[in-house]
């Protein structure tokens, strides 16, 4: 069975009550549940943080035990170099995904301090984001099998 992690990071919690023109109205729970539907192969365990160093420590303890990790650091994309270096340091793939077309939005949210540390990037796509990051996990045969 493959192992898998989500990564939420700050006020990832709020989504389907935040911005719901920006990020729509459901929230990540449900839509983890239809997800895990999705991939019965996958063990998928999920974890949100608000603070930088807890996603830090998960993202630390992940190694040996993950094949993969779908993260969306929220606004700490833009700003940690310490989750950059985090994601350099362990030796788990990252896929970054973010619910809303970065591209599209403010200046500041141009710059992902992650993005070149990841295996790649995926925005703007909703929630589905998540999805088409998992199905490339289980699709990918450079990964070791757990
Ligand atoms: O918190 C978030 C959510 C986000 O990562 C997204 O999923 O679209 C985009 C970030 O710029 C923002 O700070």
């Amino acid at each position: 069975m493959q192992h898998l992690a989500i990564v939420n990071g700050p006020n990832l919690n709020l989504l389907g009550v935040r911005e719901p023109h920006i990020y729509g109205s459901e929230t990540f729970e449900d839509y983890l549940a239809k997800l895990r539907t999705q991939f019965p192969e996958v063990d998928i365990e999920y974890y949100q943080s608000n603070v930088e160093g807890e996603l830090i420590n998960f993202l630390h303890g992940c190694m040996g035990k993950k094949q993969g990790i779908i993260l969306n650091a929220g606004a700490y994309t833009h700003t940690s170099i310490a989750l950059a270096d985090a994601i350099s340091a362990i030796n788990v793939p990252v896929v970054e995904v973010h619910v809303s077309n970065v591209l599209a939005r403010e200046d500041f949210r141009k710059t992902s301090f992650i993005a070149a540390k990841c295996v790649g990037s995926i925005s703007g796509l909703g929630m589905r984001g998540y999805e088409l990051a998992a199905r490339w996990f289980v699709g990918s045969e450079t990964l070791p099998k757990g």
